[in-house]
């Protein structure tokens, strides 16, 4: 019973799309790792999208550029597209909502910004955000949607704090289609306009995402369909892209109508026909893996795809106090696991296991340099993967060492409620400190393949598989 990996299937369900699909993908191949990271984000896998929710945080109001098909409005609650929200919150309060919606909606995998601005004209606030979501829910999916025009100088920081999946909207890769979409980008305190600023943007966004792709991020893309202006022109994008090597392309269909205000709404241009969309997606799949399950989210959306709880989830009725995280996030792992193996792994004394791994494919980190440790599920119903912990780095060297004491007990937190951890390398002290806590050290498998090294470990363990000894509150 293992979880779907969303890989070779034309990112095509039908299911809850705007338009229909029908696309004949090109195969991307992926590795096991990213194929996991693909598997539980409802955005990046049709398979995900029933099991997992996302949330988004409006905390980026700016924009850079301006849009001709876009007016970010703050007070619409019943309005559900892309720019639109009913509060911006600062990077506290985002904080707070994101705690109380993981605990209401164990399902939450990821959490996003993406507006209502760009969040990346919004750095302090994007960063802020992003860097509490890290330390303070370490087992959620971090995720970005960008124009992005300041993509290039973002991505280390991006990678830094564990964004590995980001969504570039790209309209058209040639200055003479730009022009028609974009009425200005703003750039290091200039403003520039027509081929100039469309030159510009789509130079850096092409840096951005190559940069991204080499550092292992997994890239979806954005098209706007504007007929009569970009739809043609998406195949060439759909084929740069390609060969860039994003692994998604989700061409989302123009909303302009007039009462929204936007420069295309007011001056006439007209939205796609559900075929000219089904078409375009259908040539562009020759080259990309296309998304049809896009719900085209507000920029505060929370729960599954195609359900929109935002309206349950405003700052005036979150509660007071909440649970300590820790145990929220022990309950949110159990019944990811649960929904991961279809509730068998409980009954069949399944082991929770935390693996140091750099990419996820291999059994490759010192205990102490793992930025983050994936969590699987293994019982004999199969190797599961079930999630992530971030972590804050225990020892980088002999200089950062003095703070290890206290980086080793916030380790020991993160991973109390496992029953193993995999990594390829442990100091004696914390192997004790491991086993005191009831957790298994495991370094036998150093440098090989996670899944394999998860299913031999299961196999030697002894045949009458004990109950999981800690349950939670
Ligand atoms: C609101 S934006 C926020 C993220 C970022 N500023 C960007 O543009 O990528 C999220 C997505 O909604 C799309 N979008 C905004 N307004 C739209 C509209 N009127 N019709 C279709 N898509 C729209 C954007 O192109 C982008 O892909
Ligand atoms: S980049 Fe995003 S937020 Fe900015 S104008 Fe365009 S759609 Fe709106
Ligand atoms: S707008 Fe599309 S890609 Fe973004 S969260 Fe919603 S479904 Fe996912």
């Amino acid at each position: 019973m293992k979880a779907s990996t969303g890989i070779n299937q034309g990112g095509c369900s039908g299911s809850g799309s705007k338009g229909g699909c029908g696309s004949s993908a090109r195969p991307t191949q992926f590795t096991r790792a990213q194929a996991d990271k693909v598997a539980q984000h409802p955005c990046y896998s049709p398979g995900a999208h029933h099991k997992y929710a996302r949330m988004h945080l409006a905390v980026a109001p700016a924009c850079n550029v301006q849009c001709n098909y876009c007016n970010r409005k703050f007070d619409c609650a019943n309005e559900s597209r892309p720019g639109v929200v009913s509060e911006l919150i600062s990077p506290q309060e985002a904080i707070r909502k994101a705690k109380a919606v993981a605990a209401a909606i164990p399902q939450l995998s990821v959490i996003g910004i993406a507006g209502p601005g760009d969040p990346l004209a919004n750095l302090g606030r994007t960063f802020n955000t992003l860097e509490g979501l890290r330390s303070q829910l370490p087992d959620v999916k971090l995720c970005v949607s960008t124009n992005g025009l300041m993509l290039p100088q973002s991505v280390d920081q991006l990678v830094e704090l564990g964004v590995d999946h980001v969504t570039v909207t790209l309209n058209a890769i040639d200055a003479r289609v730009s022009e028609q979409i974009y009425a200005w980008v703003d750039y290091d305190g200039e403003r520039y306009y027509g081929k100039e600023g469309a030159q510009l943007l789509i130079d850096q966004q092409l840096e951005g995402i190559s940069k991204l792709i080499e550092r292992g991020v997994l890239v979806k893309i954005n098209s706007v369909l504007i007929p009569g202006i970009n739809d043609v022109h998406l195949l060439e994008v759909s084929e740069a892209v390609r060969q860039a090597g994003a692994f998604l392309h989700n061409i989302m269909p123009l909303i302009a109508k007039p009462e929204h205000g936007t420069h295309f709404g007011l001056n006439g241009q007209r939205e796609p026909l559900d075929y000219e969309l089904t078409q375009i997606r259908e040539l562009c799949g020759a080259h990309m893996p296309q998304m049809a399950h896009c719900q085209q989210c507000r920029a505060d959306a929370v729960g599954m795809l195609g359900e929109d709880r935002s309206q349950e989830f405003n700052l005036n009725q979150l509660p007071e106090r909440s649970e300590p995280y820790q145990t929220t996030m022990q309950r949110r792992t159990l019944l990811q696991a649960a929904i991961a193996s279809q509730g068998a792994s409980e009954e069949e004394g399944a082991k929770l296991v935390a693996v140091a791994s750099e990419g996820g494919n291999l059994v490759d980190l010192h205990f102490g340099h793992a930025k983050r440790f994936h969590i699987y599920s293994v019982s004999s119903e199969g190797v599961v993967r079930v999630g992530e912990r971030l972590t804050p780095v225990y020892c980088q060297g002999p200089d950062e060492c003095d703070e290890g004491e206290d980086r080793f007990a916030q380790l020991l937190g993160l991973l109390e409620d496992m029953d193993a951890v995999f990594c390829a390398r442990l100091g004696l002290e914390p192997w004790e400190k491991l086993e005191q806590a009831g957790i298994q050290p495991v370094v036998e498998y150093a440098w090989q393949p996670v899944h394999e090294a998860l299913a031999q470990w299961w196999q030697q363990l002894p045949k009458l598989a004990q109950p999981r000894r800690r349950g939670v509150a």
